[in-house]
């Protein structure tokens, strides 16, 4: 375990910035990034309305996350492995469950556990220096963090077969063109300030129907269509009893702004 916080969290106005801070391992996830990312996660969590968006980056400028520590992951047997995913998958659920918006942006490589956390979030904007893999079977393994259920999501089962059986890496420019990576910019500075624009756009809009859009789409993404349909009309319809949708449509009707609280 390091001496030091590998995880921190920036806050500028509406907007938070978590910060993945092990360069030296680039940002490779520990049992300890793990645990402290999840914390992160629960605070914002607390911050209700306050927070209108998310953007999860890695300090060092070669990584976004390399993957899981493979120092770690080489003393584990079948139940410590068994527990490291839990540990994973539990960390990437507070994420999904979070209201607000959550941008990935990968300056450098999302490999493995990175690149699944990656998915993990709501969008991946890219620097034109990302690549992304999911190399796991190079070490025998294979990945353990949502990439078997997350990329066949974002890019069709054929091609994740393909990335996931090759562990092959893609650049930022294919990453867009298969559907990896919704937006690339030329470098860090270009990405982050991209990514900023659009959470402030985002957070124009009614909070509470961005949420409710949000934890629709992540229980419904995969279920079968009946079963989706009937997530929608459960979202829909609590939509119809908040604030925000009385106010959404006065504003409109008056031709004026809309002053949304989120409730
Ligand atoms: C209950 C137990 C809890 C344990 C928790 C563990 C985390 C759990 C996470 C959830 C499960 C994840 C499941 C996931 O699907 C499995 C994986 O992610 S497997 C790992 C996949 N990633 C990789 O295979 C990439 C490995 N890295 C590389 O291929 C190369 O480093 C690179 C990215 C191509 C860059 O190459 P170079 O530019 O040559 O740089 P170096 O190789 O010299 O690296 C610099 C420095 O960083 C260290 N490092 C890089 N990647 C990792 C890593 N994944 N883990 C640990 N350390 C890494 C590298 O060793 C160098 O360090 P130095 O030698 O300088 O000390």
């Amino acid at each position: 375990m390091d001496d030091q916080p590998v995880i921190t969290t920036t806050w500028d106005g509406p907007v938070a910035t978590v910060t993945i801070d092990r360069p030296a391992a680039l940002n490779a996830l520990s049992r300890q990034v793990l645990e402290e990312l999840g914390a992160a996660f629960d605070a914002l969590a607390d911050a209700g309305a306050g927070l209108r968006g998310v953007v999860l980056v890695g300090a060092g400028g070669r990584a976004f996350v390399a993957g899981a520590d493979i120092r770690e992951l080489s003393g584990l047997d079948a139940d410590g492995a068994a527990a490291m995913g839990r540990l994973g998958h539990e960390t990437v659920a507070r994420i999904e469950s979070l209201g607000a918006p959550v941008i990935a942006c990968v300056d450098g490589y999302a490999l493995g556990g990175g690149l699944e956390l990656a998915l993990a979030c709501d969008f991946i904007y890219a620097s034109a220096q990302a690549r992304f893999g999911l190399p796991e079977v190079s070490l025998g393994v294979i990945p353990g963090f949502g990439g078997t259920v997350r990329l066949p999501r974002a890019v069709g089962l054929a091609r994740a077969k393909e990335l996931i059986y090759s562990g092959r890496m893609v650049d930022a420019a294919e990453a867009e063109r298969i559907g990896l990576a919704s937006r690339v910019e030329p470098d860090r500075d270009a990405l982050l300030a991209a990514a900023r624009a659009t959470l402030d756009e985002i957070g124009t809009r009614s909070p509470s129907a961005v949420a409710l859009a949000k934890q629709v789409l992540v229980d419904a993404t995969g279920t079968p269509t009946e079963r989706a349909t009937e997530l929608e009309i459960d979202g829909f319809s609590r939509a119809f009893a908040t604030d925000d949708m009385r106010e959404g449509t006065a504003a409109f009707l008056a031709k004026r702004t809309p002053e949304f609280t989120g409730r």
